[in-house]
């Protein structure tokens, strides 16, 4: 079994007895989301020329995560180290729902940073590693970032993905290709050939403590995840 696919798992929920709406809740959220995600997709194929429904064939079965993420604000009381730096997501899209706290930006060509503005029931749309190669380099993935707010900060991403085992040969995509590199990481950030390597990649680079605790018998070399053994 490919290691990439113990990203997928069952989802945690906390108990019906601490929070008996939260399950409901998001699983309703996410079926919006699901809709909107194959609506932003047949777009996205239609502004770049194609039929609405030319990517509909990657996701019949597609990955799908989606985090309730919490950034302790200076002024709380477990303030550490938090925010997320420089990246672009690995996958097609990532739509999140932000509260007021601010904190989100994206990177425009020159380098400059803006503010991502919370906008009341606007949703954030982040192109992702995958589109920027399904699209041949038309689309770029934005490279965005979470600088620490003064409050707490809630957000909700929700990433849109194919199935993990897609390869870039199955996006009619050849190796070697420029879209297949991005400018994060300081340009040393390969787009790998198979999806769920790249979403192994992202996973590997962010949380570096979860893979010591769940993932000791991985080891990354040159951005790229690796069985230890098979790394010797
Ligand atoms: O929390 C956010 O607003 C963005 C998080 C993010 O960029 C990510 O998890 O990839
Ligand atoms: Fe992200």
């Amino acid at each position: 079994m490919p290691y990439y696919l113990r990203l997928q798992g069952p989802n945690q929920w906390p108990s019906d007895a601490t929070c008996p709406d939260f399950r409901p809740a998001v699983e309703t959220f996410a079926v919006e989301m699901e809709e909107e995600a194959r609506r932003l997709t047949g777009a996205l194929a239609e502004v770049l020329g194609d039929n609405s429904d030319v990517w509909d064939r990657f996701f019949d079965d597609p990955f799908v995560q989606m985090k309730i993420c919490r950034y302790p604000g200076l002024e709380s009381a477990d303030a550490g180290v938090s925010g997320v730096g420089a990246h672009s997501d690995s996958g097609f899209l990532s739509m999140l729902v932000q509260d007021d706290a601010g904190g989100l930006q994206a990177q425009l060509p020159n380098g400059d940073w803006v503010d991502v503005p919370p906008i009341k029931h606007a949703i954030v749309v982040n192109l992702g590693e995958v589109l920027q190669v399904m699209s041949g380099g038309k689309l770029r993935a934005t490279v965005h970032r979470v600088q620490r707010t003064q409050r707490n900060r809630i957000s909700v991403p929700y990433f849109w993905n194919p199935r993990l085992e897609t390869t870039l040969a199955d996006l009619g995509v050849s190796t070697g290709d420029a879209s297949t590199s991005s400018g994060t990481h300081g340009g040393r950030n390969e787009v790998f050939l198979e999806y769920g390597a790249n979403a192994f990649k992202s996973l590997a680079r962010s949380h570096p403590r979860v893979m010591d605790r769940h993932h000791p018998d991985l080891c990354v070399v040159d951005g790229r995840v690796m069985v230890a053994n098979a790394a010797r």
